[in-house]
């Protein structure tokens, strides 16, 4: 049997440059490597958390920010759990992007997923060029959770793939305990038809 009770995919997408690979790479690897160089289509990595003494994995998929790289990583959006949306608060073309990454998210992820708004590089607040105020704005506007992290200070990384996967393990976990309603065979449901708990649950796929 898997040593882990539930699976979750979690996908990061935004401009090329805001620091997603390297968000991952903090929070997998507690690295931020210099030379980065940009991400080629998909990556990714698994990092496993605890969550209420459950074992929860997070498969982490870091997207390429390059226009030419999309219509191959739209395809990871619809099996996502949780988007994580990055831009860079010191980079103003990052935001005004942003509406666009809303689109796509609309377009081709679960009406059910949980989203994240992210400021990267909070370290950099001498070039900040977009106050906290407005991004928090613009993720309450979307029903999006908002954080400001930097990946390079470590700042708010962990608290950002903890919250997501307390906050997924209890949808899950909510989810499982309430049969589905237009089930008649009487199994029960996971959300957004991609969160895996482990252990011979045969209603529910590992993707
Ligand atoms: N100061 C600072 N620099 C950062 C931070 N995060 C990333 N960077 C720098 O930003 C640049 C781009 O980082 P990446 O992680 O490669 O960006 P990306 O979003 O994955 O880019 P693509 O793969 O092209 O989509 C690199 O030079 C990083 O060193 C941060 O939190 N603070």
């Amino acid at each position: 049997m898997e040593d882990y009770k539930y699976l979750f995919k979690v996908v990061l997408i935004g401009n090329a440059g805001v620091g997603k690979t390297c968000l991952v790479r903090r929070f997998t690897q507690g690295l931020f490597p210099p030379g980065q160089g940009a991400t080629i289509g998909v990556d990714f990595m698994i990092k496993t958390v605890e969550v209420d003494g459950d074992k929860v994995k997070l498969q982490i998929w870091d997207t390429a920010g390059q226009e030419r790289f999309r219509c191959i990583t739209q395809s990871y959006y619809r099996s996502a759990n949780a988007l994580i949306l990055v831009y860079d608060i010191t980079c103003q073309p990052t935001f005004d992007c942003l509406p666009n990454w809303i689109k796509e998210i609309d377009t081709y992820a679960s009406s059910k997923v949980l989203t994240y708004l992210v400021g990267n590089k909070s370290d950099r607040l001498l070039h900040r060029e977009i106050p906290a105020e407005i991004g928090e704005h613009f993720a309450k506007q979307h029903s999006m959770r908002y954080l400001e992290t930097s990946a390079k200070e470590a700042e708010n990384v962990d608290r950002l793939f903890t919250e997501i996967a307390v906050e997924l393990t209890k949808q899950a976990k909510e989810n499982f305990l309430r049969p589905r309603q237009d089930s008649t065979s009487g199994k029960v449901g996971m959300p957004n038809g991609g969160s895996s708990p482990v252990g011979g649950l045969s209603c529910c796929k590992l993707n």
